[in-house]
C-alpha cells in the first residue's frame, strides 16, 4: 500500500536538515504530502470554509462565467476546461488585489481577513520554497524572491464548491485530470475528500483526509526549475464518492510574471513542454485562457513526462484505491 507522506513542519526549526530531506523525498516521489504542525490557524481555515459555504448555498449553480485576466471572479457550473465538461464552481482571488467594493456582498465585509490569510498562506510558501532551494544547493532566497505577493503574482485563493446533486451525464467529472500550473499548491479541504492522486508508480489513489493538515503540492513552475527533479503530479476528483456536497480551498503559489521558466542548472530538463524561455506570467496566461477562455490546446504549455498521462485535455476513466 503507498501512503502520501505527511510532514513536520514544526521540524523546519527544530532540526532543518531532517525538514529538508523529508520534503526533497516527498517532492522527488509523490510529489504530495501533507504538512501538520503548520502555523496557519484553524479558525481562520473554518471561517474560509463558512465565507464559501455561504456564497455557494446563496447563489444558485449556474454557467455564469465572470472570471477575468487577472484570475479573480466566478467560475459556473460545467464551464472550465476546453469542452466545459467538469462538474464544480468556484471563486477565486488572483494574485492581484481586488478592490472589496467589486466583491460579491457575502465577501466584501471580509475583505482585509481574505487578503491577510492569502499573505499568511504566502509566508508559509515561502518557507517551503526556501527549503526546495536549499536542497536543489542554491542560496536559500533563490525562489522566494521571485515570489512577491505584494507587488507582482502572488498567491489566488480558490474556494471551490462540488455540488451534491451531480450530473455525469453533463459532464463526465468533477475535476479532470491535471497538474498544478503555478509554483505551489496548498490545498485545504472538507471531511468528504476525494481527491485522487497519481501514484509515484502510476496507480490512481485517493488521498485521505487528515484533519487541520493541508495537502501540498508542486505546480509546474518548480518542476522545471528543478529540472524534473521535484514531481508536479496529475490529480483529479471523479464521480465516485457518493452524493455528498464537498468544499475545498486550493491556495495556487505563484511566481512573479517576468520570473524565467527554466531549469537552475543548464541541460537538466527531463520532461517535455514547449518553453523556450517562456515567463512564468506568459506560461499562468496560456493556461487560464486554456482553462477558463477556450484557448488552443495546440498553444497551451502542457509538462509531459514518461510516468504521467498526458493532461488536461480528458478524462482517465481507470478506478481510483483509497488508502
Ligand atoms: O478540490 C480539490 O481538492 C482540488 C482542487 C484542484 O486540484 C485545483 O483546483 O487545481
Ligand atoms: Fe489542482
Amino acid at each position: 500500500m503507498e501512503n502520501i507522506p505527511v510532514l513536520d513542519f514544526s521540524l523546519k526549526s527544530s532540526n532543518p536538515q531532517r525538514f529538508d530531506e523529508d520534503l526533497g523525498t516527498a517532492a522527488k516521489g509523490w510529489g504530495f504530502f501533507f504538512l501538520k504542525n503548520h502555523p496557519l490557524s484553524k479558525e481562520d481555515v473554518a471561517k474560509n470554509f463558512t465565507l464559501a459555504k455561504e456564497f455557494f448555498h446563496g447563489s444558485p449553480p449556474g454557467p455564469e462565467h465572470t472570471i477575468n485576466e487577472d484570475n479573480v471572479g466566478y467560475s459556473g457550473r460545467w464551464c472550465e476546461g476546453a469542452d466545459g465538461k467538469d462538474d464544480h464552481i468556484s471563486f477565486n482571488f488572483g494574485g492581484k488585489y481586488q478592490a472589496p467594493m467589486n466583491l460579491p456582498p457575502v465577501f466584501a465585509p471580509h475583505y482585509d481577513f481574505i487578503q491577510d490569510f492569502k499573505m499568511k498562506v504566502h509566508s508559509l510558501g515561502n518557507e517551503l520554497l526556501r527549503s526546495f532551494a536549499t536542497i536543489l544547493g542554491l542560496e536559500a532566497e533563490y525562489f522566494s524572491k521571485s515570489h512577491n505577493q505584494v507587488t507582482d503574482a502572488g498567491l489566488t485563493l480558490r474556494y471551490m464548491y462540488y455540488p451534491a446533486n451531480y450530473s455525469p451525464e453533463n459532464g463526465q467529472t468533477r475535476l479532470r485530470a491535471h497538474s498544478d500550473f503555478g509554483s505551489l499548491t496548498v490545498l485545504f479541504q472538507d471531511d468528504v475528500g476525494g481527491l485522487e492522486i497519481l501514484s509515484p508508480s502510476g496507480k490512481w489513489i485517493t488521498a485521505p483526509v487528515i484533519a487541520d493538515t493541508p495537502l501540498i503540492n508542486i505546480g509546474d513552475f518548480l518542476e522545471i526549475w528543478s529540472g524534473g527533479m521535484f514531481k508536479s503530479t496529475v490529480h483529479r476528483l471523479s464521480f465516485r464518492n457518493g452524493s455528498a456536497e464537498r468544499f475545498s480551498m486550493p491556495c495556487f503559489m505563484s511566481a512573479n510574471v517576468d520570473t524565467i521558466l527554466k531549469p537552475v542548472r543548464e541541460g537538466t530538463l527531463n520532461l517535455s513542454c514547449p518553453l523556450n524561455d517562456m515567463t512564468a506570467g506568459e506560461y499562468y496566461r496560456r493556461r487560464l485562457d486554456f482553462l477558463h477562455r477556450g484557448g488552443d490546446a495546440s498553444t497551451t504549455p502542457f509538462i509531459t513526462r514518461e510516468d504521467q498521462p498526458s493532461v488536461d485535455v480528458g478524462f482517465v476513466p481507470d478506478e481510483a484505491t483509497d488508502v
